[in-house]
């Protein structure tokens, strides 16, 4: 027997022939082909998925190939999704891999293409497709498993519109910030350094012209404070002096200039606020030629200690200032030489001293400026682009050497500038592997078998799996009501859908899309306008969100221009929400060996987490709850969409999309 007939038969005996039988038919989308969507093609073409659809906005780098097994080094610079599908086609004679290279929030990917497809999987990195396929799958109602992992972490979630919670069910922890005043005056951490470099300096050197001067003169005309106006012009005077030379052809003077200004002069500025120093150590303003010729003294009085983890306090955050690791030297600068600072190897490791640092930022501002020169608009931070990378490491150095913060080495820059979390291919492999199992069980229809299943560092309990919660009444995207109105755009009128979709509802609503507002009760001026006029896109789409979609080619051409959802869409029940609850923390009470996965040791069976108590929607919570929409886009935007003694407009909102 061939090694793929040996493998189908296998699948076969597991499976059971009826469930194998189905997958040969089932048309799954595969959404993403880089860490998890390698693996994950892999598995469902050995299972016996039969028709696939792959989908992968990217092409391959370098760097995905120590991982992402399907590509190799000739693949580099190609599309994913198509060389992934090359590779794993002849897994099974019988597969059949539709590959595809593009965003899946293209608009041509819409209700009406969603729906051709069985189920979904998720293999994605970022939280904004990820937002997306969640929605489009509730919305066409097709079931999705989404998946993601951070490290050593992973996650699996199968989620089905009104049965499971979905993506959005419960709020994503947001990226870290950093107030302004620490990132700008203030630093005490590497991290802040490095955020100030990336973010800041990069963009006022070699991002856009933003004319804050300019500004500024209007500001002073509406009458803002004088002196405070001077400040800020003087400021922006300087960065436009130094961006200015650094599109000139004497990029080595311009250097100087630049690390003269945000060196020196910025930081001599700060100093003069005496008030911001009393409770903290004040920066120390460097000196370009003396750190060069190597008589720069840092901090004489400090004594020297190893280069540090980046703690900021007591005397080791003073000593740490130089981050060079040779000694008293080192602390005053590493004087007078080039040489490799002691932690040296490879390049990417090496610690940088005072010198070091300023040797790099020198280098890589005139590889900066010679792009400028050479025609490139803007340059932005991009942890692949190694001009960018040293331009960072040394200036993020620079300035913690002032503040006498910790140093990094441009690997550690790298991954903290870059928001890197390292990816493991064997986190990818099981988090793809549990994914299949969730998809099978959501194929069988053995809802009760669903689990959201973690994979976490603990080695006595590698997996924790989650019996499914029911969705989350309040959220903004699953309890919204779907439809889909098929038109054509060119004849279709707004106010034509708006009152087709609400049918002989009588009620005020305004109408979106994504947040655009198309019309409000006290503005209905667009409802005379075509869809096309109005430059809507096909899609998803509030309370009732409608999805746009092509008529169908043998449309009576004398018929409406739209052909309207029957039955017709009726806005989600309102429910009354409790007081926040304090949120649980995740797993504090570990089950062990649930019987339902037949006593699996390895594997944890919990109930659902008690974010919330469950409500059942009464008459008398009707008047008090917004739609989960509405409450989003007021979240969202901070706008206030209708307020009046009677507050029609609960629920009323239609979103086009
Ligand atoms: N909107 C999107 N449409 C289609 N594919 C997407 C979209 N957003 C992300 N992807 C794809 O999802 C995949 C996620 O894979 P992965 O997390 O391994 O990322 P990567 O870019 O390959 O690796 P790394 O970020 O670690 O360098 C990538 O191949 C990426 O191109
Ligand atoms: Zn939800």
């Amino acid at each position: 027997m061939s090694t793929a007939k040996a493998r189908t038969a296998y699948a076969k005996a597991i499976l059971g022939p009826e469930l194998h039988q189905r997958l040969a038919e089932t048309k799954v989308l595969l959404v993403g082909a880089g860490g998890i969507g390698c693996e994950l093609l892999k598995n469902i073409v050995l299972t016996g998925f039969g028709k696939i659809t792959l989908l992968d906005l990217d092409t391959i780098d370098l760097s995905n190939l120590n991982r992402q097994f399907l590509f190799r080094k000739k693949d580099v610079k190609q599309s994913k999704a198509l060389i992934a599908a090359q590779t794993a086609a002849p897994f099974n004679p019988n597969v059949q891999i539709t590959p595809i290279y593009g965003n899946i929030k293209e608009p041509q990917y819409d209700l009406e293409w969603f729906r051709q497809f069985d189920i979904v999987l998720n293999a994605l990195d970022n939280l904004d497709a990820r937002r997306h396929v969640n929605k489009m799958c509730l919305a066409s109602q097709i079931p999705l498993v989404e998946s993601g992992t951070a490290g050593y972490l992973g996650q699996v979630q199968p989620i089905i519109k009104d049965k499971t919670e979905c993506f959005d069910c419960v709020p994503k922890a947001t990226p870290k910030t950093f107030p302004v005043c620490t990132i700008r005056s203030t630093p005490s951490q590497p991290i802040h350094c490095i955020v100030w470099s990336k973010s800041y300096l990069m963009g006022q050197l070699f991002g856009e012209d933003e004319d804050a001067v300019g500004e500024l003169d209007e500001a002073e005309k509406q009458g803002e404070n004088a002196q405070e106006i001077e400040t800020l012009r003087r400021e922006a005077q300087a960065f436009r002096t130094v961006r200015d030379a650094l599109r000139s052809s004497t990029s080595s003077d311009a250097v100087k200039l630049v690390f003269q200004k945000v060196f020196n002069a910025d930081i001599r500025n700060l100093l003069i606020m005496s008030d911001m120093w009393r409770a903290r150590a004040p920066p120390v303003p460097l000196d370009f030629d003396a750190i060069l010729d190597g008589s720069f003294v840092l901090r004489p009085e400090e004594p020297t200690v190893a280069p540090s983890n980046g703690k900021t306090n007591g005397v080791s955050r003073q000593a740490n200032a130089v981050a060079s690791g040779s000694g008293s030297k080192a602390a005053n600068g590493d004087a007078g030489t080039s040489a490799p600072a002691a932690g040296s190897g490879l390049k990417d490791q090496k610690q940088l001293s005072l010198r070091d640092s300023l040797l790099l930022f020198v280098s890589s501002t005139e590889r900066l400026a010679a792009r400028l020169q050479s025609g490139e608009q803007t340059i932005s931070f991009d942890k692949e682009d190694d001009d960018a990378l040293d331009f960072v490491t040394a200036s993020s150095n620079l300035r913690s050497a002032a503040y006498g913060i910790g140093g990094k080495t441009r690997w550690e820059v790298k991954e903290m500038a870059g928001n890197i979390i390292p990816a493991i291919a064997t986190t990818n492999a099981i988090v793809s592997g549990l994914i299949v199992l969730q998809a099978l069980q959501i194929l069988r229809k053995s809802y009760d078998q669903m689990r959201n299943v973690h994979l976490q560092v603990k080695p006595a309990v590698p997996l924790s799996t989650i019996k499914m919660c029911p969705p989350n009444p309040a959220c903004g995207v699953c309890r919204d009501t779907y439809a889909m109105v098929r038109c054509d755009p060119n004849r279709a009128l707004l106010g034509d859908i708006v009152k087709g979709v609400l049918g002989d509802d009588e009620r005020e609503v305004s109408v979106y899309e994504d947040k655009r507002v198309l019309s409000d009760p006290d503005w209905e001026d667009n409802y005379a306008r075509t869809l096309g006029s109005l430059n809507t896109r096909r899609g998803s789409g509030g309370t009732i969100s409608v999805g746009l979609g092509v008529l169908p080619a043998d449309h009576p051409v004398d018929a409406p221009p739209y052909i309207l959802p029957d039955p017709l869409p009726r806005p989600p029940r309102k429910v009354k929400l409790p007081p926040p609850m304090p949120v649980t923390p995740v797993r504090l009470s570990l089950k062990r060996g649930a019987p339902d996965d037949g006593g699996d040791d390895e594997i944890i069976d919990l109930e659902p987490t008690p974010k919330r108590p469950r409500l059942k929607t009464t008459a008398a919570a009707d008047e008090a709850i917004k739609s989960p929409s509405k409450k989003r886009k007021l979240d969202e935007d901070g706008l206030i969409l209708m307020e009046g003694k009677d507050d029609k407009l609960d629920d009323d909102i239609i979103e086009i999309d």
